[in-house]
């Protein structure tokens, strides 16, 4: 089995070059989904309103991520807090995985703090999502978040150019879903093979 991790930089496309390897019938894990269902954890909840007080608390008591992005922004200290909660917990749901799915011939999971959480030698390849700064930009806005937030996440991780020298692949995403559906296709049959 290989295992291959797909990441990049803050919405450079590696959800969707996920969602495109689950539709053509592939085992997929993504971190993010892992995170966002341990959020639904009353348990996990507790803790992250330890870590972060009562003012990460929308008025109806749901938690306001915004709120908590905008922390560990803010405070580096905070950012360590939160990864120390969710780092072995998304670690453990990963291996558990691996465990589920033992007879397929790659897996693909979607990490998206890779490098920065020092997670390389856990994967046989590293597939690096990438797109030129301009489009990353344009995409930032797409998703909702502003230009600034958007330059404070990209502080916090590992600049692309870098996560690209360290890839064992890069996957330019600025083409159709269908021209990058066709390029994965055609990339995983030679794996298919060997
Ligand atoms: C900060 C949170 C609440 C924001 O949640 P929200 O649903 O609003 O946005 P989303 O998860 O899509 O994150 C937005 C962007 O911030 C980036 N980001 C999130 N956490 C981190 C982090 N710890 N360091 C650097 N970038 C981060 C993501 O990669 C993404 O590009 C959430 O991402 C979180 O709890 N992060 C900590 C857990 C973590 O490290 N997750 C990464 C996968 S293991
Ligand atoms: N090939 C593409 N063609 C058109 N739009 C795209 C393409 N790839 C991604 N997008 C759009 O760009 C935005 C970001 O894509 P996506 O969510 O896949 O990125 P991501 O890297 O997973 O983001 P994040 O870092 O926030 O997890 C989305 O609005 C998505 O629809």
């Amino acid at each position: 089995m290989k295992k291959i991790a797909i990441t990049g930089s803050l919405a450079t496309g590696k959800s969707t070059v996920l969602k495109i390897l689950q539709n053509l019938g592939f085992a997929t894990f993504s971190c993010d989904e892992v995170v966002r269902n341990l959020y639904e954890d009353p348990e996990i909840k507790k803790r992250v309103i330890g870590i972060f007080g009562e003012e990460i608390l929308e008025p109806d008591g749901k938690l306001n991520k915004k709120k908590i992005l905008e922390k560990i922004l803010e405070n580096q200290e905070f950012k360590k807090e939160l990864e120390a909660l969710f780092h072995p917990l998304v670690k453990k749901k990963c291996i558990e995985f691996i465990n589920a799915n033992k007879e397929e011939k790659i897996l693909f999971f979607e990490v998206p703090l890779l490098f920065e959480a020092g997670w390389e030698s856990f994967f046989d390849e590293i597939w690096v999502v990438s797109c030129s700064e301009k489009v990353q930009k344009e995409r930032i806005l797409k998703k909702g978040l502003d230009e600034k937030m958007g330059e404070g996440i990209l502080k916090l991780q590992l600049p692309l150019s870098e996560k690209e020298k360290r890839a064992h692949r890069i996957i330019f995403s600025e083409k159709s879903i269908e021209d990058l559906e066709k390029e994965l296709k055609e990339i995983i049959k030679e794996y298919l093979k060997a």
